[in-house]
């Protein structure tokens, strides 16, 4: 059996994000995993996804750093309790603020390495840094709070 994603544990009615709902089949459709104390997700982009040609669109990069980051920060916060992602109450993170640093032109024309580290895991808050590559150089620096999701804020349908 495959390893599940953390998005793959998202119930439905969360799946629908633009970046990383599973079911968004316009979206990216990301899927984070654990490796060691680190994260990581792999995203080839597509030739649309241009900024100029032969580079990827920086919002495209942001949006990649912004949901490998929040499914991070709701990975960390089960791990933090002991507990796997599939068990009550649920955990759920949203964006509060998305910062990221461009360092280098990343190019168009092969798979995106996107890896994340817990900086800090407090309360309702969790910060992510996470880091874009593209042939193993760091082309993005990202930093991420990601914080619980009110219970107020309900999906609509
Ligand atoms: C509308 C989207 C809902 C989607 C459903 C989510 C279900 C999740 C399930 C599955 C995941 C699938 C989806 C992934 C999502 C991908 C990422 C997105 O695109 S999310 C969309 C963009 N984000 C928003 O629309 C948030 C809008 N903002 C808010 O609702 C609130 O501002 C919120 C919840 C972020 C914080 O409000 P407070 O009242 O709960 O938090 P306080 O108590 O004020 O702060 C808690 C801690 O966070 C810090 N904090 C809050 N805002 C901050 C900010 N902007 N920058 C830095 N720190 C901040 C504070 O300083 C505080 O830190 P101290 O505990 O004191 O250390």
């Amino acid at each position: 059996m495959t390893e599940r994603a953390f998005q793959d544990y998202y119930p439905d009615d969360v799946s629908h994000c633009y970046g990383c709902g599973r079911l968004n089949e316009k979206g990216h459709q990301i899927k984070s995993y654990w490796d060691g104390e680190e994260t990581v997700t792999h995203y080839t982009p597509e030739p649309y996804h241009t900024a100029i040609p032969g580079y990827v669109y920086g919002g495209l990069i942001a949006s990649l750093i912004d949901c490998h980051s929040t499914g991070t920060a709701a990975a960390a916060a089960y791990r933090a309790e002991g507990r796997g992602m599939d068990t009550e109450p649920a955990l759920r993170f949203v964006t509060a603020s998305l910062h990221v640093d461009f360092l280098a032109p990343t190019p168009i024309d092969g798979p995106l390495e996107i890896r994340g580290k817990i900086k800090e895991i407090k309360g309702k808050k969790v910060i992510i840094e996470s880091t874009l590559s593209a042939g193993g150089k760091v082309c993005a620096r990202g930093e991420v709070v990601a914080v619980k999701m009110p219970d107020a804020m309900k999906p609509k349908a």
